[in-house]
């Protein structure tokens, strides 16, 4: 006999590890009166599976069981960051195809039935979702089940006044994603404004119940690396957890090697200021490795996905907003539990479905060489698709047939970009030269445009701006007093450029050669002087702008936006003209956009404004 098993005594019997009793059971050198050892090594084997905690449908291959749940509540998002979804968008599933909130349930219900003791809700931004907080309520009774955490990835910016609701219903882990404690970053990063409020949505978080709440933040070389150590040193007042992500890439989002920072160099340049950091200990299964600073509450950590990966201890399964099934996230291959749920499947039909894909699951994602080349979801969507004229034209192996095929290297399925249909330019003839567009033909409609922008300028320009005028000694002989008075010699800063702006607007059939000379009936110009104060390592960094919003309209042939682009842009550069005797050339100027449009055959377009787009919960 060559295993000992005939040591174990009744009471170790019931302790006998799988592994073990495996081996005994497969013994094929036990002498026949040892047949009783493999009958009860093989009962043992049954107890362990029946009171496994995980289905064999959620165990893959490689022996990993999935007991976390991610679940996208929508497609849908109130943020543009850069990093996420490609510029031109998404094409947005239509509401028939989401999954609706008892669907949800019924799967959740099925996965936490089958071992799943984690959930977390993730998006597109999921507080857009309606009804989430009934989602959560409805996930909270699934506590009886195993479920042991229910908890939401959210970018903040419509939380602050929902998440007492959220928490109560059973919410219990909060990940908020802030990338930076700037909010001239910010609007950069995400495409949008709203720093302010995610700030707040982190204060509420911190004051609240949640047994935890990590700060997410997606570092990119030369735009927010320099803030890691403001970040680290939140972490010493605050019982937060702040996760430095490698970025990574997605079809659309332009992902370069070289603005990826490697998780290694950032912890050498917080060792540098922190020479006495240490390794913190890691939850189980976390994508992240813990580090913190002796003495600070709240610690920090590593999410390297593309330097040094962790899919050998991966325990996550993705439920797309349209009911996909997505075993990787770097994998593109889905299955639909949607169509299985809506044809009638049993539970035991659908555990099955989910069985196929789990015992699909790669070992590991493509390495860094090669994750470039593969097509997959934008990040926003893990669960839609792009329009072909989304696909990317970087990165991407070409075939002659302009067909999907397979990468050499990884094997991964690659597309061609010979496929993609070029946009056209409605000022280009034929032969490519510029030629105005002929409206003869249209019907005049009411048409209107608002575009705005802003003008970052210095603390001293904005008191100028803002006081009351005059207020100061001009007099007065130190240079910066010489500067305010020279700069107040020009007149009232705001009213200036306000009516730069409207004379910018009608003469936009001037400065752009081919715009057509349009009979404005309304010209509207606000110019807005606004502060934004965050907390900073030393104390509180405020800064100083003038938001310039122009509204155009017309009753013509032709749409107003490039009136009120160029309204803004000159109500600007006024500003620039009055202030810089005393800001020089510190001033920027940015975010030139035009936020709403009516009328015209393209139909009404509204950027979606952070309160516009709050949930309903
Ligand atoms: N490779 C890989 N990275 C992931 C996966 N899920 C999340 N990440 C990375 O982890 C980052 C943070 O994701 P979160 O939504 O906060 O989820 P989490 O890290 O699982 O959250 P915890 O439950 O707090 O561990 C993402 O930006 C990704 O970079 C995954 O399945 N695979
Ligand atoms: C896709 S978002 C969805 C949830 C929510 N909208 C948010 O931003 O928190 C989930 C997480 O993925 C991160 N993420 C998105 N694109 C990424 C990328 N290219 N590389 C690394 N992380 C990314 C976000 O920063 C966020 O923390
Ligand atoms: S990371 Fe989150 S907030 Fe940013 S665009 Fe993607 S889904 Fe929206
Ligand atoms: S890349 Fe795939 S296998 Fe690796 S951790 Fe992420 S989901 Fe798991």
């Amino acid at each position: 006999m060559t295993f000992p098993a005939t040591k174990i005594t009744p009471n170790l019997w019931t302790k006998l590890p799988l592994s073990m009793a495996r081996g005994i059971a497969t013994q094929v050198e036990l002498p026949s009166t040892s047949l009783n050892l493999q009958r009860r090594a093989q009962a043992r084997i049954r107890e362990i599976d029946f009171a496994s905690p995980v289905n064999k449908h959620l165990i893959d291959t490689f022996n990993r069981q999935h007991n976390y749940l991610r679940i996208s509540l929508t497609e849908r998002c109130n943020l543009r960051c850069f990093y996420c979804m490609p510029s031109e968008g998404i094409e947005l599933s239509p509401d028939g195809k989401l999954l609706t909130n008892a669907e949800i349930i019924r799967l959740a219900t099925l996965f936490v039935k089958s071992g799943v003791t984690k959930i977390r809700l993730t998006g597109g931004e999921p507080t857009i979702r309606k009804g989430i907080a009934e989602i959560i309520g409805d996930l909270n009774s699934l506590r009886k089940y195993g479920l042991k955490s229910i908890g939401m990835t959210s970018n903040g910016l419509a939380l602050h006044r929902h998440l007492p609701q959220l928490v109560e219903n059973g919410l219990s882990h909060l990940n908020l994603s802030l990338d930076t404690l700037d909010p001239f970053k910010f609007e950069l990063i995400t495409r949008r404004r709203g720093h302010d409020a995610v700030l707040k949505a982190l204060k509420v978080a911190l004051e609240s119940p949640l047994a935890s709440v990590k700060i997410n933040v997606v570092v990119i070389k030369d735009l927010n690396d320099s803030e890691v150590l403001d970040f680290v040193e939140m972490t010493k007042t605050e019982n937060i957890s702040v996760r430095f992500i490698e970025f990574m890439p997605f079809t659309g989002n332009k992902w370069d090697k070289k603005k990826m920072v490697p998780s290694s160099e950032l912890l050498e340049r917080i060792r540098a200021k922190h020479p006495n950091v240490e390794r913190a200990p890691d939850e189980l299964n976390d994508t992240a490795r813990s580090w913190s600073i002796p003495g600070h509450k709240g610690h920090f950590g590593f999410i390297s996905s593309m330097s040094d990966h962790f899919c050998s201890s991966c325990n996550r399964l993705r439920l797309t907003a349209d009911g996909q099934i997505k075993v990787c996230l770097f994998d593109a291959t889905e299955v639909s539990l949607r169509d299985k749920l809506r044809t009638g499947a049993s539970d035991q039909e659908l555990l099955e479905t989910i069985g196929r894909s789990v015992s699909g699951k790669k070992e590991k994602h493509a390495g860094m060489e090669d994750i470039d080349v593969i097509t997959n979801r934008p990040m926003i969507l893990i669960g839609g698709r792009l329009k072909k004229s989304m696909y990317p034209t970087l990165h991407l192996v070409h075939s002659p047939s302009g067909s999907v095929h397979r990468h050499q290297k990884s094997g991964l399925r690659v597309y061609s970009t010979s496929s993609s249909p070029s946009p056209s330019l409605t000022h280009i003839d034929e032969r490519g030269r510029a030629s105005m567009v002929d409206v003869g033909e249209k019907q005049p409609t009411k048409r209107t445009a608002t575009a705005s922008g802003r003008i970052y300028i210095t603390k001293l320009a904005y008191e100028l701006v803002t006081a009351s005028y005059p207020t100061e000694d001009s007099s007065s002989s130190s240079a910066e007093s010489r500067a305010v008075a020279k700069a107040r010699h020009k007149g009232d800063v705001l009213t200036v450029a306000q009516l730069a702006a409207i004379m910018g607007a009608k003469q936009t059939s001037s400065l752009i050669p081919l715009c057509h000379p349009l009979a404005l009936s309304k010209i509207g110009v606000v110019l807005q002087p606004e502060t934004t104060t965050r907390k900073s390592g030393s104390g509180e960094d405020v800064t100083y702008s003038i938001l310039c919003t122009a509204t155009v309209a017309c009753e013509g042939k032709t749409g107003v936006e490039m009136e009120a682009l160029t309204s803004v842009s000159v109500g600007l550069l006024t500003v620039w003209d009055m202030l810089k005797a005393v800001a020089g050339q510190e001033m920027i100027i940015g975010e030139i956009m035009v936020t709403h449009k009516a009328g015209g055959r393209s139909g009404d377009f509204s950027r979606p404004e952070i309160d516009t787009m709050l949930c309903d919960t």
